[in-house]
C-alpha cells in the first residue's frame, strides 16, 4: 500500500462561540466542528470531500493548511504537523478557494504570478517552466495583461489555479473549484485536474457540493456530516451506504392498476399504460422482470440506476432526521 501522505487520527475542532442572549447577558456555547475525524490519503490519490452546509469541509481543510489549530489529534501533511510549521509546508500545498481568489484584483494576472514567484521564492527556472506550462495547459495566453478583475469567472478560476500550482505542490486543496462556472469551464477545469493528477500525480482533496465534479474526477470519496466522517470509500459504495433504490419503468399494453409485484416493489408514479416501480439498488432487477412478465401485457421495460444526486441527498435526510429523533430523545 503507498504511503500516506496526509494523515488525521482523531482529529477535533471545538470552537467556543458567544452568543447574546439579553441586553447583558451572553451565553458560551461550544461548536464541535470537527469530531474526531480519523482518515488517511495516499501520494497521487484524488479523493472527494462532501458533506451538507455547516458538516466541517472547510474547518478540515483550514486544519489541513496550518490556519487553523486542531483542539485535539494528530494531523499531518507531507510528515509536517501543519499548525507548527505553517510556512514549510506552504511549499508544499497549493489551495484554491472557488469562492475567493488568492490573486492582486487590480493588477494584470501576470502581476500576480510575479508577485507569487518572489514570494513562494521559487527558482527562476522552475518558475518559467511551470508558468509556460500551465498557462498552455489552461489556455491563460491572452489573460495575462488583463486586470484580474476584468476576467470572467471561469477565467479567474483557471488563473487561480495556476497561482496555486505555480511552486509545483504535492498536494491540491480544492474548496468549490466549479461553482458558478458554465458546463464548458467545468469540463475544461476537471480536465486539467484529471491530467495534472495522472501527469504530475499531484494528490488532490476536493470540496465541492456539485456531485459531478466527484463523479468524473474522484475514485474515492468521504461523507463528513456534523463533524463526523459517516462514509469512505468508492462513490459507487454509496449507493449501498445510502440504502438507494433503482426504479423498472414499465410500458404495459395499456393503461392499469398500479402492479402488484411482491414487497419488494412499489409503484411510485403511473402514467396511462406507462408505470415507474422502485425497489432495492441492492437487488436483482432479474426476478421482478420475471414477476411482472408473467402476470401483465409487457411491451417495453428499463431500469434506471439512482443518480448520486439522490442518493447523497437521501443520506443526509436520513442522518438530520436521526439527529433530529436523538435531540428528542434527549431532551
Ligand atoms: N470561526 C468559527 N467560529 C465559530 N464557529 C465556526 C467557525 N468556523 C466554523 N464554525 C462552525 O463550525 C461548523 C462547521 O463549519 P464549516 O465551515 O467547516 O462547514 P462546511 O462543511 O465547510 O460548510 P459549507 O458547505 O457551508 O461551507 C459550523 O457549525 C460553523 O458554524
Amino acid at each position: 500500500m503507498a504511503a500516506a501522505f496526509i494523515e488525521l487520527d482523531r482529529v477535533e475542532k471545538v470552537f467556543d462561540v458567544r452568543k447574546k442572549t439579553g441586553f447583558l447577558k451572553r451565553e458560551r456555547r461550544q461548536v464541535r466542528a470537527v469530531d474526531s475525524i480519523s482518515f488517511t490519503v495516499a501520494r497521487g490519490e484524488m479523493v472527494g470531500y462532501i458533506g451538507p452546509n455547516g458538516a466541517g469541509k472547510s474547518t478540515t481543510i483550514k486544519m489541513l493548511t496550518g490556519i487553523l489549530t486542531p483542539s485535539g489529534g494528530r494531523l499531518r501533511v507531507a510528515g509536517i504537523d501543519p499548525s507548527r510549521e505553517r510556512t514549510r509546508l506552504a511549499h508544499r500545498i497549493g489551495v484554491v478557494f472557488g469562492q475567493r481568489t488568492t490573486l492582486w484584483w487590480d493588477l494584470p494576472l501576470i502581476d500576480s504570478y510575479r508577485l507569487m514567484h518572489r514570494m513562494y521564492r521559487i527558482p527562476d527556472g522552475r518558475y518559467r517552466e511551470n508558468l509556460d506550462r500551465l498557462v498552455e495547459l489552461l489556455d491563460l495566453s491572452a489573460l495575462l495583461d488583463v486586470p484580474v478583475r476584468q476576467l470572467s469567472l471561469g477565467q479567474r478560476m483557471r488563473g487561480d489555479i495556476a497561482a496555486a500550482l505555480l511552486h509545483d505542490p504535492d498536494v491540491l486543496y480544492l474548496d468549490e473549484p466549479t461553482i458558478g462556472l458554465d458546463v464548458v469551464s467545468k469540463g475544461r477545469v476537471r480536465e486539467f485536474l484529471r491530467e495534472l493528477n495522472a501527469e504530475r500525480g499531484t494528490t488532490v482533496l476536493l470540496t465541492t457540493h456539485d456531485l459531478q465534479d466527484i463523479e468524473q474526477l474522484c475514485s474515492r470519496v468521504m461523507v463528513i456530516d456534523h463533524g463526523r466522517l459517516v462514509y469512505d470509500g468508492a462513490l459507487t459504495g454509496l449507493h449501498e451506504a445510502g440504502e438507494s433504490e433503482r426504479t423498472l419503468v414499465v410500458d404495459l399494453e395499456r393503461e392499469l392498476p398500479p402492479i402488484e409485484a411482491g414487497p419488494a416493489a412499489r409503484v411510485v408514479r403511473v402514467d396511462g399504460p406507462r408505470q415507474w416501480l422502485a425497489f432495492p439498488a441492492s437487488e436483482s432487477a432479474a426476478p421482478l422482470v420475471a414477476r411482472i412478465a408473467a402476470a401483465y401485457p409487457l411491451v417495453d421495460l428499463s431500469v434506471r440506476e439512482p443518480d448520486i444526486e439522490a442518493v447523497i441527498a437521501k443520506m443526509y435526510a436520513e442522518r438530520a432526521e436521526q439527529a433530529d429523533r436523538a435531540g428528542k430523545a434527549a431532551s
